[in-house]
């Protein structure tokens, strides 16, 4: 029975020559990353329950500080302190207020081949270079630092089979929310999404990272790329070669496959609290906004920004709405600095924010009040995600939600 490219990994990873899916294994971990969220329980449980073993390899470990970041009150100050303490103590590769995390790792670590876990749900990012990335919690990270290694439950992998081309008008994302609202919350549990197929050739490292990052919606393990030639030219230009790159195997075993043809793509919007209630975006048209969002590892990278500059260049902000745009790195930050978007967003009057999290995580910047509603371009919409338990949460692509900012409700770009 042949392979897929997780099992691939996944074989590699444990040193075994075939694995399938519901064999457990213990493998060797590439990489490691930890953020703000949750670094500081880890550090906590490294000193309070394990005595401070060694660290089985530090330069396998990077720590990023990112959800609350500057930090916005004593008590994120003091998680922020640990992580630094700790990261300086043991040689940790540290960033901090550079940019979210999973694109910090897509911009300087990820690499073809590799098993990397991440204290993060969106670890499964990682996908779109071909890398099985996957979220855990503190406890197995834990345990990845001290041995350098994990079990882990062979998923069984869910393929899909990706057709035609998006239309002008229509992204990645409005493609990633169809699929979950088609497939449900629960679509993917513990599966591996791979996408493939003559569509998945017309989507770049970017819109692949739009996809793999919110595999984690529908429940998936992890979601995955054959790292073409489109993800190895991107690697290079980071200054990157592969760890090693895997294909399926034509006889590989899928639980069960679907199709999507992209031509069949049109804008959509999540309602709150749901990221599977998917619905037309022109269905959602005229709801009164207060705040819209563009940023977020889904959705924070310079091609979002570009359409949130092409749409808002002349126009104004509605002055009911806080429009806030938010970088997802520095990287993107200087590179729209360099294209002159900043200075069109300033002029449309948006607010522009430091490279982090922002409220996608609704735990800093940007909190939305009581019964106020929020359009975003973050991953998540269920109650209380951006602020107010009452507060509502619409999720769209970074056209609508620029293009909603613009009118004071929600719109479609073509309703400029
Ligand atoms: C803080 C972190 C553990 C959390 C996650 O795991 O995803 C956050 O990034 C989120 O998006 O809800
Ligand atoms: S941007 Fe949002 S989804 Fe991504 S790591 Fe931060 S809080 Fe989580």
């Amino acid at each position: 029975m042949g392979m897929t490219i997780a099992e691939k990994i996944i074989a590699a990873a444990a040193g075994v020559e075939s694995v399938k899916p519901g064999d457990i294994h213990t493998v060797t971990l590439d990489r490691m990353m930890s953020n703000d969220g949750t670094t500081h329980l880890t550090i906590d449980m490294y000193h309070q329950q394990l005595d401070h073993p060694a660290i089985a390899d530090s330069k396998k470990l990077v720590f990023i500080v990112d959800h609350n970041v500057p930090a916005d009150n004593p008590k994120t100050a003091a998680t922020h302190k640990k992580m630094r303490d700790f990261a300086r103590e043991h040689q940790i590769d540290f960033w901090e207020g550079k940019g979210v995390c999973h694109q910090i790792m897509m911009e300087h670590y990820v690499r073809p081949g590799e098993l990397i876990f991440g204290a993060d749900s969106h670890t499964c990012t990682y996908g779109a270079l071909g890398a099985f990335g996957t979220g855990v919690g503190c406890t197995d990270f834990l345990y990845g630092m001290v041995t350098g290694t994990s079990w882990l439950l062979v998923p069984e992998t869910v393929k899909f089979n990706l057709t035609g081309k998006l239309r002008k008008g229509v992204y990645p994302r409005d493609l990633m929310l169809h699929i979950i609202g088609q497939i449900g919350a629960n679509g993917v549990n513990y599966q591996v999404m791979e996408f493939s197929g003559e569509g998945a050739k017309t989507l770049s490292v970017n819109d692949r990272m739009v996809l793999c990052n919110l595999a984690v919606e529908a429940g998936a393990k992890s979601a995955i790329f054959e790292a073409d030639e489109i993800a190895l030219s991107w690697l290079k230009d980071h200054g990157r070669q592969p760890k090693q790159v895997f294909t399926s195997d034509e006889d590989a075993h899928y639980i069960c496959e679907y199709t999507f043809n992209l031509d069949d793509i049109q804008p959509v919007v999540a309602r709150p609290d749901f990221v599977d209630d998917v619905i037309p975006a022109a269905q959602a048209c005229g709801t009164k906004i207060d705040e819209a969002f563009v940023g977020s590892c889904n959705n924070g990278r310079i091609d979002e920004l570009r359409v949130a500059a092409r749409l808002l260049k002349g126009r104004q902000v509605a002055d009911t709405v806080r429009f806030l745009i938010v970088p997802a790195s520095n990287d993107v930050y200087l590179q729209a600095l360099e294209e002159g978007l900043m200075e069109t967003f300033m002029e449309a009057g948006a607010i522009v924010m430091n490279a982090n999290c922002s409220v996608c995580w609704g735990s800093c910047q940007g909190v939305i009040g009581e019964n106020e509603v929020l359009i975003s371009t973050g991953t998540r919409n269920f109650k209380g995600r951006a602020g107010h338990p009452s507060s509502k949460v619409y999720l769209a692509s970074a056209a609508t939600v620029t293009a909603s900012a613009i009118k004071g409700f929600i719109a479609t770009e073509d309703q400029l």
